[in-house]
């Protein structure tokens, strides 16, 4: 609790998303401690509704839906999926984390929820300024050109049009479609996809930048030029997480690395020591 309250007086802008940090085991490892925080997570929870959906004990059963008819009972409304549970950390300036685990452990929620589209359940998610989300899903418009999601997408993210018109070829030779770039983007393959939205959200330096798998769908030369961009942003004080299931981009891209395990930090520490763990 002392820790934490030290590290929330030292955020410059802190966007609280929730009220009230509560006890905290969090923990710091990649860069060094006196360097400033920018995200703090403290026992954070995660649960999705589902409505509509029920347990495996309650559901197909013959014998429960006889129960529920003599009762004279609806079918079960909803079920809750714990994604996250009691997740607790800090990141620093200068940290890139990957986010790793196995299928269903969490990463993806957790992002989010730093991201603030998922509210907490129990405990808080501070942030130094907004984050911004860049997904395999992010809200490129399919119907549009690359052009015209480039521009829009410029402007999602603050910039002037000077800076639209300044950034804007450099964008479309990073991303490498080529003369896509006028097509819609429903033509595209979902490498081409992703390639043209890492090129568009990494053309802004971030505070906080969370990246969902986007690197996994981009050839070879991409991934080497998106991870030397990383790096960039990185030196321009940023912060970076990751969550990618190969390995390693993790191991070239992070100097830190966190295990979701069903939910929970399992490790959080230097990657060849956490890598090492999470294959044996
Ligand atoms: N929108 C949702 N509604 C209900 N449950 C969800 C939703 N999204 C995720 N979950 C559940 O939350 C848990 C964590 O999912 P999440 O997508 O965060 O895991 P992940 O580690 O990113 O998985 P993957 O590696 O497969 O992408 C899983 O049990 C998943 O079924």
């Amino acid at each position: 609790m002392a820790e934490l309250t030290k590290e929330l007086s030292q955020m410059a802008h802190p966007n609280e998303q929730a009220p009230e940090p509560e006890a905290s085991g969090a923990a710091a490892a990649g860069a060094p401690e006196t360097a400033a925080p920018t995200v703090i997570v403290d026992d954070l929870h995660i649960v999705y509704r589902v409505y509509g959906a029920a347990s495996a004990a309650q559901k197909g059963n013959a014998a429960n839906a006889l129960m529920r008819i003599i009762k004279r009972q609806g079918r079960p409304q909803m079920k809750e999926v714990h994604a996250v549970k009691g997740v607790s950390f800090i990141a620093r300036h200068g940290d890139a984390i990957g986010i790793i685990g196995r299928n269903g452990s969490g990463k993806s929620t957790l992002l989010r929820a730093i991201a603030g589209l998922l509210p907490p359940h129990k405990g808080s998610v501070y942030t130094d300024g907004q984050p911004s989300l860049l997904g395999v899903n992010a809200a490129l418009m399919k119907e549009l050109t690359g052009e015209r999601n480039i521009v829009l997408g410029c402007y999602a993210m603050g910039m002037s049009p000077t800076q639209v018109r300044e950034r804007y070829e450099e964008i479309v030779e990073f991303s490498g479609i080529g003369e896509f770039v006028q097509f819609p983007m429903s033509t595209y393959s979902s490498g081409m996809g992703a390639r043209l939205r890492f090129a568009i959200a990494s053309a802004k330096a971030h505070n906080v930048l969370l990246i969902d798998e986007a690197l996994a769908t981009g050839d070879r030369d991409f991934k080497r030029k998106s991870q030397e961009r990383i790096h960039q942003m990185r030196k321009e004080a940023g912060t970076v997480f990751l969550v990618a299931h190969n390995l390693d981009v993790i191991e070239e891209t992070c100097n830190r690395v966190i295990w979701l395990h069903k939910g929970q930090i399992k490790m959080d520490g230097d990657p060849a020591t956490v890598l090492a763990a999470y294959n044996s």
